[in-house]
């Protein structure tokens, strides 16, 4: 059963079309790649499925079966969608340690996963830091990841998370995406799944699951197939070339 279905969903930001009519499904215990050239609208999808405001949205998003379309970020939240976002906003006067409780109190995370991932990805002494201000780039990414741990999401939304990141740290955080995923326990009753946004595929060696990427082109979801063949493709010959596919959305 698909977890979710976005049915020919438009977003348009400030009278600009971004999105047109983009259809696909993740299924459940599934890791969704997506691909595409810098502007094309790889985030913008993610936000309009995490719900961020001022979006002007046609089209439908089903979550487990819910219609979420008009629902708030909050509310979606509450169902269990995460989103690990590409830039996030530094927070004056928001210790790290702080938000990663309250967090866990909202969602009921257990308190010692997160201090075993905290460990995990090294970044034990960011916790009494203020929230991304005066973070690396890579340290970014890494907090971001415990927090989304932190919100033990159901589908997990992730833009870029190998960006910027070192390749020592690249399977450790490949791990992290796996348990929260739940993909690396094959008893784990419920299935989750994630999206994940990235531009060299480097981060899909390193999870489960992830068979198959979309490519978005100019706002449109022009074809899907298996991301290293995808990839490999796009070296080669170019987005453009994706035209052609004949896996054809
Ligand atoms: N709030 C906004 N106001 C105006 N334009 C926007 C806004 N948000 C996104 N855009 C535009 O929409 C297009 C798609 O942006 P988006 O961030 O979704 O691209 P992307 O595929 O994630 O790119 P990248 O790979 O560079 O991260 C870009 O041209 C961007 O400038």
């Amino acid at each position: 059963m698909a977890m979710l279905k976005v049915e020919e969903l438009s977003v348009k930001v400030r009278e600009r079309e971004i999105l047109r009519e983009v259809s696909f499904e993740v299924g459940e215990g599934e890791i969704v790649a997506l691909l595409g050239p810098n502007g094309s609208g790889k985030s913008t999808l993610l936000h309009a499925i995490m719900g961020r405001p001022g979006y002007e949205v046609s089209g439908r998003i089903i979550f487990n079966g819910i219609d979420i379309t008009g629902m708030s970020a909050s509310e979606r939240a509450k169902l269990g969608i995460g989103f690990m976002m590409q830039i996030p906003p530094a927070l004056k006067g928001v210790r790290l340690r702080d938000l990663i409780k309250r967090l866990s109190k909202i969602y009921g995370t257990d308190q010692d996963t997160l201090r075993r991932i905290s460990e995990e990805l090294r970044i034990e002494r960011l916790l009494d830091r203020e929230l991304h201000r005066g973070f690396s780039g890579g340290e970014m990414k890494k907090v971001e990841l415990l927090l989304l741990a932190a919100q033990n999401p159901k589908l997990a939304l992730l833009d870029e998370p190998d960006s910027g990141v070192d390749l020592e740290s690249l399977p450790i955080i490949g791990k992290v995406i796996n348990e929260i995923v739940g993909a690396s326990d094959s008893r784990a009753r419920e299935k989750r799944s994630a999206i994940i946004v990235t531009h060299m595929g480097k981060i899909l060696k390193h999870v489960r699951n992830a068979n198959r990427a979309y490519i978005i082109l100019n706002g449109e979801v022009k074809c899907f197939g298996n991301p290293a063949d995808l990839i490999e493709d796009i070296e080669k010959y170019g987005f453009s070339e994706c035209l052609r596919c004949v896996r054809v959305v």
